[in-house]
């Protein structure tokens, strides 16, 4: 048992938070988490915190903005309550992928709307997001039947025809398609659609419509979030296998990024029967480093997926070529990344990994299991034989709905990261790979 320490859960994850504690022998800290009617947060600590080491647990999923403003109030909650040292706890960092410029211009795939799940294919690919229900992206025409005009719009102008009889180009638009940002000409559809992008000059194509002097502009939210926590009172972050590690160094306090990798690893010797003879594969060049270090720790072999995200024009969004750098012919496939979100990239390397690498069985292993939208549904229609992926995020739904799912368990390597903390220990041990 762990001694003067308040562990308290936020309402992203409580399955993890009971298991952090169970194995740090203490009862999760009393607080109560609660709405007012008007959506705001409201936090209530009812353990008193005052000289305590308090760790608040908050993954970046869900409601992720809600479960973020919660973590920040409860770390504020905490200092003002005269804790002595408050580490946030967020077992996948949230808005950890926009450090930097985002990976597609027009946004990150996202589900589509009015698909019937079970209508996934082989061949499915997420499609235009649609507006929320709560209203975050009202204001449109549904995703479907937007999609649909804006393509008509791409064809008609691609033929030199316009939509609407009479009153062709910018003009001719429907009003829904108008709105303009600030200073640029980027037409939008909805609050979170700068997906669907139309130019000015009405073809989605960004090259023809680049004028001189003006470049668009992409919020980079990852110093605001570092900035946010800090001021709201964290001496400390402790996370897990953070997109880019290098997201670090927006802090101006310790952040330890914990590795999924060792719990990956010896899934792969305990679970994969020859494991030796299979390929650890990249499903893109980003995460190559990730899984070279895995097979050259293991001894095994490497293929890499190139995956070419320039779309040019509106219907090629999603439609990023990918090829296979390597031989897995006549082989067990194990494809290794930080995450997989909507699932496409890991379905779509699935499928090029069989199809034309004439790889035997496809895995997927993964430290953090989002599975936003369908992505479930897309696994469950994919070429993809096992998916591996930890707890940082709850799967238990997820377990239920895809029968090729199988979680690994991340509260050791946190619970024991915050004993050691906690007691001023080396955490080193936890970083050791094999
Ligand atoms: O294709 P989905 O699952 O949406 O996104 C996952 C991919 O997006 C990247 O940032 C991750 O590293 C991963 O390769």
């Amino acid at each position: 048992m762990v001694r003067n320490i308040v562990v308290l859960g936020g309402s992203s994850h409580p399955e993890l938070v009971e298991q952090i504690c169970i194995k740090l022998g203490i009862p999760p800290g009393r607080i109560t988490l609660s709405k007012f009617s008007v959506g705001e947060t409201r936090v209530e600590i009812q353990d008193s915190v005052r000289g305590k080491d308090v760790y608040v647990i908050q993954s970046g999923c869900g409601k992720v903005n809600d479960n973020f403003i919660e973590l920040l109030i409860t770390i504020s909650a905490c200092k003002t309550a005269s804790a002595k040292r408050v580490t946030a706890v967020m077992p996948l960092f949230p808005y950890s992928r926009q450090p930097d410029i985002p990976y597609n211009k027009v946004g990150a795939p996202l589900a589509k709307a009015g698909i019937q799940k079970d209508s996934y294919t082989f061949e499915s690919r997420p499609g235009t997001p649609a507006p929320q229900p709560d209203g975050a992206g009202s204001g449109g025409p549904p995703a479907g039947q937007l999609e649909h005009k804006l393509s008509r719009l791409a064809l008609d102008k691609e033929r030199g025809t316009s939509t609407t009889p009479g009153s062709p180009g910018l003009t001719s638009r429907p009003s829904f398609l108008r709105r303009q940002h600030t200073g640029s000409e980027i037409l939008g559809s909805t609050k979170r659609d700068s997906q669907k992008v139309v130019y000015a000059n009405g073809t989605g194509d960004w090259d023809q419509h680049r004028q001189p002097g003006y470049k668009q502009w992409v919020a980079q939210a990852g110093t605001l979030i570092a900035d946010l926590l800090t001021c709201a009172g964290a001496d400390h972050i402790i996370t897990m296998d953070l997109h880019d590690p290098q997201y670090q160094g927006f802090f101006d306090i310790p952040v330890d990024n914990l590795y999924g990798r060792p719990l990956l690893q010896r899934y792969i010797q305990t679970k994969i029967p020859d494991y030796q003879t299979a390929v650890i594969v990249s499903p893109d060049a980003g995460g190559a480093k990730r899984a070279t270090a895995i097979a050259d720790a293991l001894g095994m072999d490497f293929a890499l997926i190139h995956k070419e995200r320039r779309p040019t024009k509106i219907t090629d969004r999603q439609n990023a070529t990918m090829m296979l750098v390597g031989d897995i012919s006549g082989r067990v496939a194990i494809l290794v990344d930080d995450l997989a979100d909507t699932s496409n990239t890991i379905t779509r390397a699935a499928k090029l990994l069989k199809e034309r690498g004439g790889a035997t069985r496809v895995y997927a292993l993964l430290t953090h299991g989002i599975f936003s939208g369908d992505a479930i549904a897309r696994i469950n229609a994919s070429a993809i034989d096992q998916v591996v992926v930890t707890n940082s995020v709850p799967q238990q739904e997820n377990m239920r709905a895809c029968p090729k799912l199988k979680v690994l368990d991340v509260s050791s390597v946190f619970s024991e990261a915050i004993r050691r903390v906690h007691h001023g220990e080396s955490i080193s041990v936890l970083f050791k790979y094999d």
